[in-house]
């Protein structure tokens, strides 16, 4: 047992010394600031702050959790960096340059090590001691198969700890391949890229946190870290302040549009792809020029006793020159309002001129006048954005104008929305506010800005997002972390570049390929939809072999589903397990309530993971992790609006240990192999097929070929099936009688 490791005691002691001195700064910090002597705002503003990082420093994650050893020389690496009172280093921060090796070096590239050691610690006492590398003795390390990836002690002990509804960090056991990507050194965009599970958002947020601790000009332009939905932001919020790293902001896509409007409605199929189009910034622009009046009509203003004329020509020609300005809508108001002033003065002095009278009006004078103001508001007219973008999609023929052969036909009509009695009662969605961020920023121009932001689950952006996204960080420092396979939105990519070409020109692809979630029979089970899916893409390489194999259960009534998951899932926490269920989005809300007349179930949407058994609409698993999923009713995943069989992919793959699936209906294409239904269940003609169930997509896309088949090609394609059909399969699909009997 590592409990008996020879040198337990001696390094427990390194770790005593090392709290002591820590427990010394703090004291000598606060001594300090008490003595200070007020008026030095700068030193006593330095001496805050040291005194919160040590504050910090204290019980939270490990001080000390590696070791190396090289010519002889030990260098201890931990959360931060800790030092004697003469200097002398006891512990090196990991985001140090020099604690490099401790990362980059394996059993089979040791890189001069002599030793590398990983500690495990609890509530400041070693508890496990494990050394990996070792001069002169056979690494201390092992693989779910010789075919597999090897992994140290030190990582299996970190993967075999039960989740507990946070992601932690993971900075002891983070692997070269990760390491090389934590610290790329690209000033542009690094796009992360793997399968389920391979570390990309752990690889994102220790990338943050590297940044935060080695860019100093960060912390003057910040950092923000974006999740797609507030259940992953929950999930994974703990990482960086459990690293010390207290000032990067964190948020969910639709927290970053400012405005007033709020999140209340989902958006689907042509609505919700249109709004997120890049098209889209077209239209709103355009929108909001064709707002701006012309100057056709001359204007009449009267100034005291009398009218000031302005030609079309006159005012034209303001116009002109305010708009080649280019300025932001606002601003570009406030200048025509200037000099639109100074055009009415110079005509009324001349036309008082004409009169051998005094002026006596000054622009600040005729600034003031409604007669101006309401002019102004007709030429040049203000508004928020959720006003004009409602009124735009209450608007046939402004909609009609402002997508004029930039939408089809039906791409504008499905932007039509009758507006709400209240502007406050419009059914915001997630689309909508993008476009109202677009609208913000052609109105305003401004927008808080970061100096590198770090997008998680960024293979869903829409181009619109991504639009905003950009704006937010005009240096063009990126880190994307994704996988094209688990798009479930309205964006489906073959490649990377559609949505990195709205961040920046410098782009680098980086790669992860070990899984270190999803067991293997797990992830092979869920590889089988990635011909469907996404072709090009691989499954990674899992680390863990799990619990058991994959299961199905079938269930002959809809109503034993839940209690059904239920009693899978109550199985799985007496094993200690976390547990998610996991549902088609519609049946959410019906089935959270079952499910908690049943037990305790944390409302997974909301982001609530402290129980046990957490419920988890299929739109909202992306990103999270737990020991179990039992899965419900597959065949309605896929089917559910927007990319189901992704979702289902998705799905299948956050569990660590294993998965179940509960189902009635039949199990879509690449899960058959866990059937063991009796296939009558599921005969077209069977008694109890009700007529709602779901149209698998593949299959009615199937049929639809069938249909346009010609006689020969038929009774190829029926000659072909009949071969590939071993004589105890189901068919996969099921010809039309009329064309089977032809
Ligand atoms: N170096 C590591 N040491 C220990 N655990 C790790 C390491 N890298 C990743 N993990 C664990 O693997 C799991 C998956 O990590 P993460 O969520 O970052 O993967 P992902 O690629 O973002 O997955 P997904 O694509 O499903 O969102 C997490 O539990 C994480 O803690």
């Amino acid at each position: 047992m590592s409990t008996t490791h020879p040198e337990m005691l001696a390094e427990q002691a390194y770790l005593d010394a090392a709290h002591e001195q820590l427990n010394r700064g703090h004291a000598d910090a606060e001594v300090s600031l008490q003595t200070f002597v007020p008026g030095d705002r700068a030193t006593k503003r330095a001496l805050q702050r040291a005194l919160d990082i040590l504050r910090d420093s204290r019980g939270t994650g490990a001080l000390i959790f590696g070791r190396f050893d090289r010519d002889g020389e030990s260098l201890y690496v931990g959360r931060r960096r800790v030092h004697t009172d003469d200097k002398d280093l006891l512990v090196v921060g990991w985001h140090a340059p020099a604690a490099a090796r401790f990362y980059e070096a394996t059993p089979d590239e040791p890189l001069g090590l002599e030793l590398k050691r990983t500690f495990i610690e609890e509530d400041r006492r070693f508890v496990r001691i494990v050394d990996e590398i070792l001069a002169g003795s056979a690494a201390e390390a092992s693989g779910p198969s010789s075919a597999g990836p090897m992994i140290s002690d030190a990582l299996l002990t970190e993967l075999e700890r039960s989740r507990d509804g946070a992601m932690r960090d993971v900075i002891a056991t983070i692997q070269a391949e990760q390491y090389r990507i934590i610290r790329h050194e690209s000033r542009g965009t690094v796009v992360v890229r793997g399968g389920p599970g391979t570390g990309k958002t752990i690889v994102g947020l220790h990338r943050a946190a590297w940044l935060a601790f080695n860019d100093i000009s960060l912390r003057r332009t910040g950092m923000l870290v974006v999740t797609p939905t507030v259940t992953l932001l929950s999930y994974i919020s703990g990482v960086l302040p459990h690293l010390d790293v207290k000032d990067v902001m964190q948020g969910d896509l639709a927290g970053l549009y400012g405005g007033d409007a709020q999140l209340r409605s989902v958006e689907k199929g042509i609505v919700a792809r249109t709004k997120g189009s890049a098209q889209m910034a077209t239209v709103l622009a355009r929108a909001l020029q064709q707002r701006i009046g012309s100057g056709q009509d001359a204007i009449d203003i009267p100034v005291g006793g009398d009218r000031v004329h302005l030609s079309a020509v006159t005012i034209d020609s303001v116009l002109a020159d305010v708009r080649a300005r280019d300025l932001p809508h606002n601003a570009a108001r406030e200048l025509l309002r200037d000099r639109f002033a100074a055009e009415i003065h110079r005509a009324y002095v001349a036309q008082r001129k004409e009169a051998q009278r005094p002026a006596v009006a000054n622009e600040a004078t005729i600034r003031r006048l409604s007669a101006f103001t309401n002019a102004l508001d007709r030429l040049w007219p203000t508004f928020s954005p959720e006003e004009l973008l409602r009124s735009l999609y209450g608007t046939q023929a402004w909609l009609v104008g402002a997508a004029a052969e930039v939408l089809t036909a039906d791409e504008r009509a499905a932007l039509y929305r009758a507006p709400q009695s209240s502007i406050a009662d419009e059914p915001w969605t997630l689309e909508d506010l993008y476009c109202l961020d677009e609208l913000s920023f052609l109105l305003n121009g401004e927008v808080i800005t970061y100096g590198h932001i770090v997008i998680d689950e960024a293979q869903d952006l829409s181009p619109m997002q991504a639009r905003a996204l950009a704006r937010r960080c005009p240096s063009g420092s990126f880190t994307i972390l994704g996988d094209l396979a688990q798009a479930t939105g309205h964006w489906k990519r073959d490649d990377w570049s559609e949505l990195t070409d709205h961040f920046s020109p410098a782009v680098s692809i980086e790669e992860l390929t070990i899984g270190y979630r999803v067991p293997s029979s797990v992830l092979e089970l869920a590889a089988r939809q990635l011909p469907l899916i996404a072709p090009g893409l691989t499954a990674p390489l899992s680390v863990r072999d799990g619990l058991d194999e994959p299961s199905a259960t079938y269930v002959p009534d809809a109503s034993l589903l839940l209690t059904t998951a239920w009693a899978e899932a109550e199985a799985l926490v007496k094993l200690s397990m976390s547990v998610a269920i996991i549902i088609e989005d519609s049946t959410y809300h019906q089935a959270l309530e079952a499910l908690r007349a049943l037990g305790p179930v944390g409302d997974g949407l909301a982001g609530e993971f402290n129980e046990p058994v957490s419920l988890v609409p299929a739109s909202h698993a992306q990103g999270l992790e737990f020991d179990a999923v039992v899965l419900v009713e597959p065949a309605a995943i896929v089917d559910g609006d927007g990319q189901g069989r992704r979702a289902l992919y998705v799905a299948m793959t956050r569990c660590s240990q294993t998965l179940r699936i509960v189902h009635q209906h039949e199990l879509p294409l690449g899960l058959e192999a866990l059937d063991g239904t009796p296939p009558s269940a599921f005969l077209e003609d069977a008694p109890d097929e009700p007529p709602t169930v779901h149209p698998d997509p593949d299959r009615e896309h199937l049929r639809d070929l069938i249909d346009q088949l010609d006689e020969p090609d038929l009774t190829l394609v029926l000659q072909l099936v009949s071969r590939l059909l071993s004589p105890t399969d189901r068919p996969l699909l099921t010809l039309p009688k009329a064309q089977l009997d032809r």
